[in-house]
């Protein structure tokens, strides 16, 4: 780098860097060996870079021509695990396309690292370039703000297919739905594995963060024996003002607190209960980092050995490769606070995808959906 001369350009680093990231990834399509592709690496050239033509990076390469080896070699040498083309694929996608478990679930695990590393750091973004999907966006509109969301109008609605939806405005005209009624059967699947032979059955103590549309609210209403204690935090006036004109306030055994659950959760409010059989959470515009937080709480907020907890999982849901690791994440974490996790799948693939999302934007784009039931471990 020649800083110092009068006719430097920061240009004049750049097209080197381009050449040689053309030559990379030209070099690893192609097939050479290893030691080619070493060499090359040694002589600079950038592991970051995506080529203009595809937008696909050295990983993408390593994962077309599906090199396990020579794609472990490049992660250790610093190449981006989230990187995506221009058709928005990770390499993880590729290798997953290819059906190459083996290379996907090196770049799988560098995920899961790397995102583990950063949480340990507490950096609560990763990089947002334009051409990447990240796990924690920077998202300041409605739909990634707390308090931008609980200042914006919700609305309740139908749309033509008979599908109820609480809606959000996002800006420049964009929907996103908060709650959509395709949702139900996963509510539906988590509520009977919540529940199903649970000991305390006849006298259930629930507690459910976020209502939306109800209807996981209903669904436990609905159970042979309707919990004796159902305590529902909810904050969004909007929200609030319609379980007030849909008769929640009145029904028995019902408790609404007003606030969002970092407002509750260490009150005396909720401690009164002496610990709950069944916790769900499922809130709107927080990320990881929120949910992780709430994960902090459930030693304290479940009952016992017997109590079950879940939550929403469904951050990262566009991308397979980020729902993997978001799930994997979750997991560790629970695990690591006592909390031991089964996973199941729950058949979510559309019908019809235009009739399920609408004028909405698509925020659960995969087919399967893992259901995470959690119970603490037994101290031994
Ligand atoms: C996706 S909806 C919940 C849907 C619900 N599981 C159902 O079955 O209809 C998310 C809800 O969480 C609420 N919410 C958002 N942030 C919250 C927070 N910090 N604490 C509690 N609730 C929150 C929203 O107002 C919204 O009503």
């Amino acid at each position: 780098m020649q800083t110092d001369s009068p006719n430097y350009s920061p240009l004049d680093d750049i097209e080197p860097a381009v050449l040689l990231g053309e030559h990379l990834i030209n070099t690893i399509l192609e097939g050479d060996s290893i030691d080619a592709i070493k060499e090359i690496i040694a002589t600079g050239a950038p592991l970051w870079y995506q080529n203009e033509s595809e937008g696909i990076s050295p990983l993408h390469a390593a994962a077309y021509i599906r090199n396990t080896a020579l794609t472990r070699f490049l992660i250790s040498e610093g190449a981006i695990w989230n990187a995506v083309d221009n058709l928005k694929n990770t390499a993880g996608d590729i290798a997953l396309s290819f059906n190459d478990i083996e290379t996907y679930t090196v770049i799988r695990d560098a995920g899961i690292r790397a995102e583990l590393l950063l949480g340990l750091l507490s950096i609560k973004e990763t990089l947002n370039s334009s051409s990447a999907i990240v796990l924690r966006a920077a998202d300041t509109t409605a739909s990634g703000s707390t308090d931008a969301f609980l200042t914006s109008q919700l609305r309740y609605t139908t749309d033509e297919h008979g599908q109820d939806i609480c809606m959000l405005t996002i800006g420049d005209g964009k929907e996103v739905g908060v709650m959509m009624g395709w949702e139900t059967e996963i509510m539906q699947e988590t509520v009977r594995k919540l529940s199903q032979n649970h000991p305390s059955a006849k006298n259930l103590k629930v507690l459910n963060v976020g209502f939306g549309l109800g209807i996981i609210d209903n669904l436990f209403q609905n159970l042979a024996d309707p919990p004796s204690h159902h305590v529902i935090i909810e904050p969004h006036p909007d929200v609030l003002a319609h379980m007030k004109m849909s008769g929640w306030y009145a029904k028995n055994g019902v408790k609404i607190l007003e606030g969002k659950w970092q407002d509750f959760v260490d009150s005396d409010e909720l401690f009164g209960y002496g610990g709950f059989d069944i916790i769900y959470t499922d809130t709107f515009s927080e990320d990881y980092s929120n949910l992780y937080r709430f994960f902090e709480h459930l030693p304290d907020l479940l009952q016992g050995l017997d109590s079950r907890f879940s939550f929403f999982n469904g951050l990262g849901a566009t991308n397979a490769l980020f729902y993997d690791v978001y799930t994997h994440i979750s997991d560790l974490h629970l695990e690591d606070l006592g909390v031991q996790v089964k996973w199941s799948d729950v058949d979510v693939a559309p019908d019809n995808k235009l009739e399920r999302w609408g004028e909405s934007r698509e925020y659960f784009t995969l087919p399967i959906y893992r259901l995470p039931i959690g119970r603490m471990k037994p101290i031994v």
